[in-house]
């Protein structure tokens, strides 16, 4: 089975997990998987609320409403993809440049889904390098804290460009290499106390409540 595939048989396991009437969407290749699934199921359901431009975007072109969230009061279930999950459900998450959104979106829903393909599950997170949305006039000084963490981090850039890379809310990345996580949550709090930080790609304080894993052999649930 190609990665492709297996991203494909957790979006379509997920649809099992879609409750009440506002599902929040994540953003990523998996989570765009899911959304063309949730479009054959869209007349079950009011709106979504989604975790970036262009998952709204992909949403919209199936004729499935987008919500603001400041509209909405509850969400059951978020759906989303990870870089790295472990054994906990804690998650790096933030590949795509929208961690800051997934993460608003994620502390307003009951229950986070987590697709993803197999090769995302590690035992020590923190091979992938940890992104942090800072605001772009403190990257500088933000970088050099992250630096007294042990990380080193590199300004992510638009494709092609030496320019750096803008998110859906004006911000820059810094993609941190070089941390081995061994307490997700300490570090996540530690990062979230840097002025300057927007969002940390780390969602330990809260994780994933299932995991759909897609391996060769079938889709794995992991309960947390
Ligand atoms: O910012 C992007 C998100 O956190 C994604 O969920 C994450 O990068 C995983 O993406 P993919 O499903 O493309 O591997």
């Amino acid at each position: 089975m190609t990665q492709d595939e297996l991203k494909q048989a957790v979006a379509r396991s997920a649809i099992a997990y879609v409750e009440g009437d506002i599902i929040g969407v994540g953003t990523g290749s998996t989570a765009n998987f899911f959304i063309d699934e949730l479009a054959k199921i869209k007349d079950r359901f009011k709106g979504t609320v989604a975790s970036s431009e262009a998952t709204a975007a992909r949403l919209r072109g199936h004729g499935i409403a987008v919500l603001d969230l400041n509209d909405v009061a509850e969400i059951a279930v978020y759906i989303d993809g990870a870089d790295e999950i472990n054994a906990a459900g804690a998650m790096i998450k933030g590949g795509g440049a929208a961690l800051t959104r997934e993460k608003i979106v994620a502390s307003v829903s009951k229950k986070f889904v987590c697709i993803a393909d197999g090769s995302k599950l590690v035992e020590t997170m923190g091979k992938f390098p940890l992104p942090v949305e800072v605001l772009p006039m403190a990257r500088n000084a933000v970088a050099r804290q992250l630096e007294k963490l042990g990380g080193q981090p590199k300004l992510r850039l638009k494709a092609g460009t030496d320019e750096a890379f803008v998110t859906d809310n004006g911000g820059n990345i810094l993609d941190v290499a070089g941390l081995a996580i061994t307490d997700p949550v300490a570090l996540e709090a530690q990062i979230n106390q840097i002025v300057g930080v927007i969002a940390v790609g780390l969602f330990a304080a809260r994780g994933a409540d299932v995991c759909l894993l897609g391996t060769p052999e079938g889709v794995r649930t992991l309960t947390y």
